[in-house]
């Protein structure tokens, strides 16, 4: 094969590697049949001929498939890798093509001589569909993984080109060596060739989840192995969160934290943060389900062996075995007094430091004793309870705001010993990137003068794509925060919300513009807090100008050098100078370290702060793991990250995860990703190919923005009706060519045959616009009287801290995940939901069968934005239609938008009047990695 194929094929778990399987089949001769399926034609339309696999096997067939090829030419066989996988994409549309000989003949040219022969004893005669492919596989003995793992050099020289005929035996029955020479990617193509353990594996298959998706195989090891960072890049809908939680509670299941020789469960060992309370809350219920099953079935497994005395008749400490997940999304009541204490505690007073004389910090400004002693206590008994709940959680999910507010309260120093892995989901919009735009002037002059990465960034090349203040940014202005509520993870305003409740008298605008700067970016005061105060830190700097990172900077150097860590644990010190200036969260940090150094070593208003009583020798100490993950991963994140995690570049500095081939296909940003193998490697926007885009246009003179006028619900009910017919058309399965009959025609089908429910998403741009929307949609009845529409939000209030793990209960986190499972319910049972919800939560939100998302486009959208929205559907190779309500004005930006992301229209999903400029921006015209600047 050269050096081409086997990297494609290391590369590729089970759905890959098929597809390579069937691609080699297609390339030895069996040329399915143009015109056998109009999706086909299409495929082959838009993918490279077959003609060109073909010619580059038959070269490669006469040359020397050496692994030396693969040395040679990186780039070509990457260019290669990604024909196979397009190639791939065409198995889904020709599951009958007949080509049996071929089959057997390519799977022993991959070493799989055994399977082919398997294979024809079946009497199969076909190409292997997906279906097949996995009963196929499935059917491979599972112990066969470990001897080829522990073989590693033998699988490695397999994929490098010498591969030999593979026995195909049950590994029992293997000599050794012959399993060593199995490629490796055929070990990934289970849960169980992933080392998932049995537990795992029954919460995965109680969700009828069979096998890894590629992105979850490719991440699997450097998470599971404690990697110290890495980034998941992959398009939305590709399973990215199990890509991440599996590797960690499989982790976390098998592994003692640190120092902690047989013990698993309690004490906090993972952080996860979300953008939003909503996805908080849907990634706790996930979490909490896999440690339910995992745990069930640990426990039954570990019963069996106590049972037979494997264990010496040792009985179990349940709570050491446990694990529990915890889910912070907005502030306790203790919390929010506490933060409004502090608040008032600093009033007017500069951020006083412990070199200063004052040990007590920044508590001891203007406010005078009073406030500062109240502070302490309301301070200590929040952080006592947070310290507390950590000893019991060992996963905790968190918007930023929520866990900043707790971790700033002061967890004692025992609070951070174990911790392993911090997990930034969606971390560009954790990160609230600011590169441009106007809105952003403020900010950009702030970065310049801290002289931090932002302004680097803010060139003209970054500038409009990743400008995508509706994913955090605004939320992190304070003079915007009255467009949104609850947390998002722009910037605290879940602790402003929590304040009002918890305190109404509270609100001097002063203390809360205050509070809203203080927490102006939550996360990265978050991370540098991790940073000094877990005992490994984050991963060891390289080249690292650490006076480049605001929130690094104000660290004291004993917190902020790995090598100084080493002399001696992190601690609270003074920078030199004695000044923490320049820091936004200065204040509150001294005011925190103020208690504990209260409680670790009283006296602590007259002497240095005391090191934590609990810090393990910094030598035993490993950095803590940073794990990120998003479809949008592009040239500003990568830099914040780089900076975040001391590395001289985001590729040197982590492992980066993609399945771009995977779902990047024809229609989606994928298709200008041709250039650089750099700009591939980490493409920037990544939407399924499967996703049918297109708009309704409102008639002229129609609003821009979120007005719920009449114009535009006619517009919603419009574009609704013309899904609806368009999808029930095609699951009906007299769609001709799919999407791209007319609504009118297609909507004759229908009738007389079986419904299903249908849940589709509306996205309205605010926050404050979702209950609006909803009643005047309720109100107008115009989506049809059979319609539910709910809203998609988590009220401030309705999410709670919880934990679960033990009974395998997850309080009711969040309005939210409720709604979205009572569409899936409803779905079932035949009934349709409209589900409503604002732009700044679309990230992550996962609902199965999701078939329609409207988008109500405005002038000022970003192609982010745009593709979290639209990601709500498509997920897991599901089809679906993205449609953008447009008015005249953001019909350009909408242009311009489907032209960078290089996607296609629908016809069957647009209104006849096509804007001239979406009609020009063909797929090649700009490319998401040029767009990116990649
Ligand atoms: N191994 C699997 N097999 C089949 N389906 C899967 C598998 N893993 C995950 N899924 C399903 O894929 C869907 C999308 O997964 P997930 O939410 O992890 O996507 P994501 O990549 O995080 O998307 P986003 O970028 O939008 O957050 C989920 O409904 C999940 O149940």
């Amino acid at each position: 094969l050269g050096g081409g194929g086997h990297s494609a094929l290391r590369r590729a778990p089970r759905a890959r590697a098929t597809r390579a399987i069937v691609a080699l089949d297609a390339a030895a001769g069996a040329r399915p049949p143009r015109g056998a399926h109009p999706e086909f034609d299409r495929a082959t339309r838009a993918a490279p001929p077959l003609r060109s696999a073909k010619s580059w096997v038959e070269r490669r067939r006469g040359e020397d498939g050496s692994s030396s090829v693969a040395g040679r030419n990186k780039n070509r066989a990457r260019n290669r890798a990604r024909e196979w996988e397009r190639l791939g994409d065409m198995v889904h549309v020709r599951p009958a093509a007949r080509a049996g000989d071929a089959t057997r003949s390519a799977l022993a040219g991959l070493g799989l001589g055994a399977r082919a022969e398997e294979l024809a004893a079946r009497g199969a005669r076909e190409l292997l569909s997906d279906t097949e492919a996995a009963t196929l596989l499935a059917a491979l003995p599972r112990d066969a993984a470990a001897p080829a793992r522990a073989a590693e050099g033998g699988a490695q020289s397999a994929a490098a080109g010498s591969a030999q005929p593979w026995a195909g035996a049950p590994a029992a029955e293997q000599p050794g060596a012959a399993a060593a020479q199995r490629p490796r990617w055929f070990d990934a193509i289970t849960f169980g060739g992933l080392s998932v353990g049995p537990g795992l594996r029954a919460a995965l298959s109680a969700q009828q989840l069979l096998a890894p998706l590629p992105v979850q195989a490719a991440a699997f090891q450097p998470i599971r192995a404690r990697e110290n960072a890495v980034v998941v890049a992959a398009p939305t809908g590709s399973g990215k969160t199990l890509a991440i939680f599996l590797p960690l509670v499989a982790r976390l299941l098998t592994e003692p934290p640190d120092g902690e020789r047989g013990r698993v469960g309690g004490a906090f060992r993972a952080l996860v943060i979300a953008p939003s309370a909503e996805l908080a809350a849907q990634h706790a219920r996930t979490l909490a389900h896999l440690l339910e099953h995992a745990q069930r079935g640990e426990a039954t497994a570990r019963a069996a062996r106590d049972a037979g005395g494997a264990v010496g008749g040792a009985r179990h400490d349940a709570s050491a075995d446990r694990l529990t997940v915890a889910l912070w999304t907005v502030a306790d009541a203790a919390a929010a007094r506490a933060a409004r204490l502090l608040a008032l505690g600093t009033r007017g007073g500069a951020p006083t430091t412990r070199g200063d004389g004052d040990g007590g910090g920044g508590a001891s400004s203007t406010s005078g004793s009073a406030a500062s002693s109240a502070l302490d206590a309301a301070g200590a008994t929040a952080g006592e309870a947070a310290s507390a709940e950590l000893q019991l959680a060992t996963i905790v999910v968190a918007t930023p705001a929520a866990a900043l507010l707790r971790v700033r309260l002061g967890l004692s120093a025992k609070c951070w010993a174990r911790l392993s892995t911090v997990v930034l989901d969606e971390p560009d919009a954790l990160l609230a990137l600011r590169t441009g735009g106007a809105s952003r002037a403020g900010a950009g002059a702030r970065s310049a003068r801290e002289g931090g990465a932002d302004a680097a960034d803010a060139d003209g090349r970054a500038r409009g794509w990743w400008e995508d203040g509706t994913d955090g940014d605004d939320d992190g202005d304070g003079a915007d925060d009255s467009d949104d509520d609850g947390d998002d993870g722009g910037g605290g305003a879940d602790g402003d919300d929590a304040e009002d409740r918890a305190a109404p008298s509270m609100p001097s605008r002063a203390a809360r513009a205050r509070a809203a700067r203080a927490s102006k970016r939550p996360t990265d005061e978050l991370l540098a807090i991790i940073a000094a105060r877990a005992p490994g830190g984050f991963a060891p700097a390289r080249g690292m100008r650490r006076d480049a990172v605001p929130a690094m900077r104000a660290l004291p150097p004993a917190a902020r050098a790995p090598s100084a860590a080493a002399a001696g644990p992190r601690g609270w010190d003074a920078p030199p100078g004695g000044s923490l200036r320049g820091w936004d969260g200065a204040s509150v940090r001294a005011a925190t370290s103020s208690r504990e150094s209260a409680r670790d070593a009283a006296p602590a208003r007259t002497r240095a702060p005391a090191r934590p009583p609990t810090a393990p020798p910094a030598q035993q100490a490993r950095p803590v793991q940073l794990v990120l993950s998003s479809a949008t991963v592009g040239r500003a994140l990568r830099k914040r990250v780089q900076l975040l995690t001391d590395g001289a570049s985001i590729t040197d500095a982590a492992i980066v995860v993609t399945a771009e081939a995977e779902g990047g296909g024809g229609g989606g940003a994928r298709a200008g990703g041709g250039g650089s193998g750099r700009g591939r490697a980490q493409s920037a926007l990544m939407l399924p190919p499967q996703i049918a885009h297109g708009y309704w246009l409102a008639p002229d003179g129609a609003a821009d923005g979120d007005v719920c006028d009449d114009a535009w619900l006619g517009l919603v009910a419009r574009a609704w009706h013309a899904w609806l017919a368009v999808d029930r058309a095609r699951a009906h399965g007299a769609h001709g060519a799919g999407a791209d009959r007319t609504p009118a025609a297609a909507a004759g089908t229908e009738r007389g045959t079986h419904e299903r429910g249908r849940i589709g998403i509306l996205f309205v741009r605010r926050a404050d616009s979702v209950a609006d929307a909803t009643r005047a949609l309720r109100e107008s009845g115009r989506l049809g009287a059979g319609v539910r529409v709910c809203e998609l939000r988590a009220r401030p209030g309705a999410a709670s801290v919880g934990s679960a793990g033990e009974d395998g209960t997850m309080p009711d986190a969040a309005d939210a995940v409720n709604a979205m499972a009572d569409a899936v319910a409803d779905a079932q049972l035949g009934r349709t939901t409209l589900l409503v919800a604002s732009e700044h939560r679309a990230r992550g939100l996962d609902v199965s069968g999701v078939g329609l998302v409207l988008v109500r486009a405005t002038a000022g959208a970003s192609a982010a934005a745009y593709v979290h929205c639209a990601g709500r559907t498509g997920r897991a190779g599901s089809a679906g239609s993205a449609l953008a309500l447009l008015s005249a004005a953001s019909a350009p930006a909408y242009a311009r938008l489907i032209a960078t992301l290089g996607l296609r229209l629908s016809d069957a999903l647009c209104t006849s009047e096509c804007p001239p400029e979406a009609e020009a921006g063909a797929p090649e015209a700009v490319t998401p990695a040029a767009a990116a600047g990649l």
